[in-house]
């Protein structure tokens, strides 16, 4: 890990007058797996929501390898090199999984479509949409409409356009809420390896998941950061046991 990828400095959200995320200040490296974690009401979702572009802070920078993206609206951050998934699955159920995915990988060669480069690019388009379709294990499943797979594959499937419109930051809230044990061992081991040398920041209730996938850990308790550690520095500090997990609800 090396350059700072997703740089917050003194980070606060207010609504009306109720101040929900104080001073906050966070570096996420190139190439880390960042968990957010923290008891309900802590603040996780509106900083997710902060770093993905659905709310801008009350103040505060927020800066994408270096260029500031606070209050981007999320198209923008989109093409700024972040990509974000959401709790609820945002698939197309009437498409199968290789036009849903297909479809996020096209968006991102949008730009760069001329008549006579088009037979290289359709080429391009295709042989990512079929790695992403492997490497999420779905090959059987491709030409299955996503409105018909289990909840578990319509997560690896928006997972898969997260990654196919190139984000280099990858957002996941959640990425295993509504799993079984079984479903969330085979999506973990999905994520890991489809963010391979990308960054990913993530919201997750389980801590089997965060202490399995994370790097770094950051607990957020009453709208600010208690600390940010490795999944070790995190189990053993006792200020984490007694704010969060030692609450007996995750
Ligand atoms: N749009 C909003 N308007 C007013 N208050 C809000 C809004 N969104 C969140 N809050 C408040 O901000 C605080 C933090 O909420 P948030 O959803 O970010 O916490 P969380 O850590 O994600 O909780 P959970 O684990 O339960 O999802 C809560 O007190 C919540 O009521």
């Amino acid at each position: 890990m090396s350059a700072t990828t997703l740089s917050l400095s003194s980070v606060q959200k207010s609504f009306a007058m109720v101040r929900v995320l104080e001073a906050i200040d966070l570096d996420i490296a190139k190439g880390e797996r960042h968990a957010l974690i923290g008891p309900n009401g802590a603040g996780k979702s509106t900083l997710f929501n902060l770093i993905s572009g659905a709310f801008a802070p009350t103040s505060g920078s927020i800066q994408l390898n270096g260029a500031s993206v606070a209050g981007l609206v999320p198209h923008k951050l989109n093409r700024a090199g972040l990509g974000r998934s959401f709790q609820i699955t945002h698939v197309f159920d009437k498409l199968t999984v290789r036009e849903n995915i297909r479809l996020a990988v096209m968006g991102r060669f949008g730009k760069r479509w001329s008549f006579l480069r088009r037979g290289a690019v359709w080429d391009e388009i295709d042989r990512e949409t079929d790695a992403l379709i492997a490497g999420a294990n779905l090959s059987p499943q491709s030409e299955t409409n996503a409105g018909d797979l289990a909840y578990s594959e319509q997560r690896a499937v928006e997972i898969c356009m997260t990654v196919g419109t190139g984000a280099e930051v990858i957002l996941l809230d959640e990425p295993t809420a509504g799993m079984s044990r079984e479903e969330t061992a085979h999506i973990i081991t999905f994520i890991r390896r489809i963010t391979e040398g990308r960054t990913l920041v993530m919201v997750e209730h389980d801590m089997d998941v965060v202490f399995n996938l994370a790097d770094r850990v950051s607990v957020l308790v009453n709208g600010r950061i208690l600390v940010t550690g490795t999944p070790s520095e995190i189990r053993s500090d006792a200020r984490v046991r007694e704010a969060y997990l030692g609450d007996g609800e995750h």
